[in-house]
């Protein structure tokens, strides 16, 4: 069977495969290394033999959970690697090792489907787009902050500010001005997440006409899929990419 993780800033999502890498085992969400050993273990007996991840922590962090996993299950793990170009992407950073690597697996996990110009835009503790042309160029992205942060900021930063994550999931059922504290600002931080996200479609536009594919991904893009009716969510965009990067030989 084979671990695949995406190691993010604030959760590690994990999936188990069997080895045919067709059929899902197991997977889930955690937000610590220890959770994810818990998890593992609280499977049904798992024959893991090799895993594959992408991460975008420390180095130190990286290498110390996989430290664990090989202690752990005995697996071979193989880390996702900053690349110029592959499977007909080229990295448009001045230096391709500095960008993200979620960043880059969702990007050829997108080519690979699209297979033409794409606009991927990653919900996660921080939103970021990327613009590929259909050419494979791309062209480069944008970073700011996601809702956890938005969200965060302001209840650090304000005194008045609080309100639990039950108050906060039912404020979002609609998008009327907020009569009270959690709508007013779980509603302004989805509508700061809407106005980028139609700003990225007036940009993908600009170059490319009608004629490009919207992916959207990480654990927000629910917040803004509505929007959207046109993209395809895929929430698994990263491990897609992923695969391709690491493949099992
Ligand atoms: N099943 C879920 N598990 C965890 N977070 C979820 C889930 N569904 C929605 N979310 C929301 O998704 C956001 C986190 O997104 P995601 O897990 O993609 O990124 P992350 O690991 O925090 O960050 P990164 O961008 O570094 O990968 C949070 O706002 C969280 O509330
Ligand atoms: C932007 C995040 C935090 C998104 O997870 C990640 O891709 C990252 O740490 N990137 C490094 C900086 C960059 O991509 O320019
Ligand atoms: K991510």
């Amino acid at each position: 069977m084979i671990l695949e993780l995406d190691c993010g800033n604030s959760f590690i999502k994990w999936r188990v495969l069997h080895a045919d890498a067709a059929r899902l085992v197991a997977e889930g969400v955690v937000d610590s290394d220890q959770a994810l050993l818990d998890s593992l273990h609280g499977c049904d007996p798992l024959n893991l033999k090799y895993c594959r991840l992408v991460s975008v922590r420390t180095n130190e962090e990286t290498d110390a959970l996989v430290s664990l996993l090989i202690d752990a299950f005995g697996v071979t793990v193989s880390c996702a690697a900053p690349a110029r170009e592959m499977s007909g992407v080229r990295n448009g950073y001045e230096d391709y090792q500095r960008l993200g690597l979620d960043r880059w697996l969702a990007m050829l996990g997108a080519f690979h489907l699209a297979s033409g110009a794409c606009l991927v835009l990653d919900f996660g503790t921080a939103l970021t787009a990327d613009l590929i042309a259909a050419d494979g160029e791309h062209l480069g992205g944008f970073i700011c902050p996601g809702m956890p942060l938005m969200r965060n900021q302001l209840r650090t930063h304000t005194r008045r500010i609080r309100y639990d994550d039950l108050a906060a999931s039912r404020a979002l059922e609609s998008f009327e001005p907020g009569r009270n504290t959690v709508e007013a600002v779980e509603r302004g931080c989805s509508l700061m997440l809407r106005g980028f996200v139609l700003t990225q479609l007036e940009l993908a536009r600009s170059y490319w006409g009608q004629d490009f594919s919207v992916f959207l991904t990480g654990g927000d893009a629910g917040l803004v899929s509505g929007i959207v009716p046109e993209a395809r969510v895929v929430p698994d965009l990263v491990f897609v990419g992923l695969a391709m990067a690491c493949p099992l030989s």
